[in-house]
């Protein structure tokens, strides 16, 4: 039995990674075989990628090779990882995936969304989601979330290079989410996440059990 991929989305300080956590514990205790990762990241090379692109002091980065350093860290990651964990029959769950890079750069930024979507497919080689939770909230919460995230580290220092843009960037990247929920309803499951962490898991978790039976069934 292969495995399957199942991917988080939502803006930064949504409580991806929190949810993520907790859906991995819940359907490890289940009995399956979970794999965490995340993007942009996941391998080493993927890794370094990241470093380069969420670094504050990058600011002349330009949106082409922003778009292109997400895709080839991704290209890098569903090669080396992820594909390899569905074929061993892993149930690989994934902390952003193509979806943030249509909502931060092409709504977020204004780039080509065909171009984005593109050049993506080829990073990774079609490979699509069977399952995506966007873990909606709005823009105050979330930023609101990040700094008390930040609050106790190096304050604002600890906002990467993308986290530090504005208002108006980020209601972009929640309209490109909910625009990309809106075209795919069977695959992106909007989880409304302006709620206790509790509450959003259990939502995931009976939506995710369901799935995997139905995926076990198959
Ligand atoms: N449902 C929630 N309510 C309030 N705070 C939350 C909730 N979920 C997560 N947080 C907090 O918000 C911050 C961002 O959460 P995190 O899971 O790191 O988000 P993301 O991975 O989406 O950036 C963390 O400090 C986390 O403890
Ligand atoms: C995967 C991906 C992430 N990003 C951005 C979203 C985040 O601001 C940043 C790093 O992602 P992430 O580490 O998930 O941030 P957080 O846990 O705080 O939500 O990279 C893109 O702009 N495009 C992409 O394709």
């Amino acid at each position: 039995m292969k495995g399957i991929f199942i991917t988080f989305e939502g803006p930064d300080g949504a409580g991806k990674t929190t949810q993520l956590q907790k859906l991995a514990q819940e359907i490890t205790a289940l009995g399956y075989d979970v794999v965490v990762t995340r993007e942009p990241g996941g391998t080493s090379i993927s890794d370094r990628i990241r470093s380069i692109i969420l670094s504050p002091e990058n600011k002349e980065m330009t949106d082409q090779a922003e778009v292109l350093l997400y895709a080839a860290s991704r290209a890098q990651h569903v090669h080396e990882l992820i594909l390899p964990a569905i074929e061993a029959g892993k149930v690989v769950l994934c902390d952003r995936f193509i979806d943030a890079s249509v909502a931060y750069q092409a709504y977020g930024l204004g780039v080509d969304r065909e171009m984005v979507t593109s050049i993506n497919r080829y990073a990774s080689s079609g490979l699509q989601a069977e399952r995506t939770y966007l873990l909606d909230v709005p823009v105050e919460v979330s930023q609101h979330r990040l700094r008390q995230r930040a609050a106790g580290t190096q304050t604002e220092l600890q906002l990467d290079r993308i986290e530090q843009k504005g208002f108006e960037y980020h209601s972009r990247v929640r309209d490109g989410f909910h625009q990309i929920a809106a075209e795919e309803p069977q695959r992106v499951k909007v989880i409304d996440a302006n709620r206790t962490e509790a509450e959003i898991a259990e939502d995931i978790l009976i939506d995710c059990k369901r799935l995997l039976e139905v995926h076990l069934s198959g």
